[in-house]
């Protein structure tokens, strides 16, 4: 069957569904499902919280004897492997689907075509590649670190109107506004981790948690990159690493701080640089990296290209003497990213730039 309309608007409606618990399910992609009988939505499954249960037996339990010659919608390939849960490819067989419309194969080795192998066995219709594109961005972390074996990176900055960042030896300079904020803490929660350099976390004393009603427990990892333990175990990210885990990124050998952070239950991990890390998290199963500054650790970034997205912040305020510059504004954009999204919120300007694949742009 050639895809249509309708299987688009489904497939856009799993994607929707899978958006509701991006960076809250653990290593797990959140995978959107939704059941179609006779044109009709049945059933409806995302992955749930923490990763399990699966999206696909959410939705075959919600549709119950209704999933007999239904269609079933999935932004991910389902999986074929018993992992911590049974096969979803079993759980759709079972009961009885005719139809399986997939967005976007897995690359997770222990799947990768297995799922849809399964499925086209038992006599099942399967098409794959609907809304491919849409699915693969909501998916991009999880896509990321199966493929590049490094979290998607994701750089958050607030820009003035001159261009600056804050200013020398003034902490927090509020440069954009209420909803701006509003918006970065959506972000973190949606992130698996988020890092920033020592000279943030001793300019600024930021506690990198999410503050929002309803969204207090989804605070991700906080990561400092501080080669010589410098951060205070007075600090707000050392007294709160109780509740929210905190780790430093440390040279091997650093002393500093060491043992009084370690006291405070911050993980301190020796590693020789910022790919190491990123390999690191990864294989901790983070898919998405959020980093919040500031200026030296962003141009470190940019300059090795582990860049994958840019969230920037416009305010309307002027810095003036004494200001931090930017690395980027909107002005000067490196070569090789693409404005995405640009959206106000307040008085603020929000504008978000995918980096473009390298062929679109060499
Ligand atoms: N407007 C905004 O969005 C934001 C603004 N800020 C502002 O930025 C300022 C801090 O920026 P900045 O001083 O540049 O500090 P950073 O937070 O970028 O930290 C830089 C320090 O981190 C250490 N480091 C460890 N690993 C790396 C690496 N891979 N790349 C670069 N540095 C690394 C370095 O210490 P060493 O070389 O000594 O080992 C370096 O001096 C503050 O004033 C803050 O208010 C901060 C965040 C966001
Ligand atoms: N979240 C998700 C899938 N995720 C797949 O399952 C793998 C994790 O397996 P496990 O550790 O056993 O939960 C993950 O790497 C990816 O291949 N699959 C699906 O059929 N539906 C889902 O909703
Ligand atoms: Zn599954």
């Amino acid at each position: 069957m050639s895809i249509t309309a309708r299987d688009e608007r489904f497939m856009r409606e799993a994607i929707g569904l899978s958006l509701t618990h991006v960076g809250r399910t653990g290593s797990n992609p959140s995978v959107g499902c939704v059941i179609v009988k006779d044109g009709q939505v049945v059933g409806r499954g995302v992955t749930a919280l923490g990763g399990r249960p699966h999206a696909e037996p959410q939705a075959l339990d919600e549709a119950g004897v209704k999933a007999r010659g239904a269609t079933a919608y999935v932004t991910l390939e389902p999986c074929s492997h018993h992992g911590k849960t049974p096969p979803c490819a079993n759980a759709i067989i079972a009961a009885g689907i005719s139809r399986v419309v997939v967005a976007v194969a897995d690359p997770d080795p222990r799947v990768s075509g297995q799922g849809l192998k399964m499925l086209a066995d038992a006599d099942i219709e399967v098409t794959i590649g609907v809304l491919q594109k849409e699915a693969r961005r909501a998916m991009s972390g999880y896509l990321t670190r199966q493929t590049k074996g490094r979290p998607q990176v994701i750089l958050k900055l607030a820009v003035s109107a001159d261009g600056m960042l804050g200013r020398e030896g003034a902490g927090q300079v509020a440069i954009t506004g209420a909803q701006a904020r509003t918006e970065v803490h959506r972000l973190r929660a949606a992130s698996d981790a988020i890092l920033v350099g020592i000279g943030t976390a001793l300019a600024d004393d930021p506690e990198l948690t999410v503050r929002l009603p309803g969204l207090e427990e989804a605070s991700p990892l906080r990561v400092v990159v501080d080669r010589r333990a410098e951060l205070p175990a007075s600090s707000k990210l050392a007294r709160t690493a109780g509740s929210v885990p905190v780790l430093v990124a440390v040279s091997t050998g650093a002393e500093g701080n060491r043992a009084a952070l370690a006291d405070a239950g911050v993980e301190i991990v020796e590693l020789e640089g910022v790919e190491e890390l990123l390999s690191t998290l990864a294989q901790r199963g983070i898919s998405s990296l959020m980093v919040e500054g500031g200026a030296r650790v962003a141009s470190d970034l940019l300059s090795r290209g582990l860049v994958d997205r840019i969230h920037l912040y416009c305010g309307e305020i002027v810095v003036g003497e004494g200001g931090i510059a930017s690395p980027i504004t909107a002005s000067q954009m490196p070569a090789g990213f693409a404005l995405a999204e640009e959206r106000m919120l307040g008085r603020d300007r929000l504008r978000i730039y995918d980096r473009l694949p390298a062929s679109a742009w060499v």
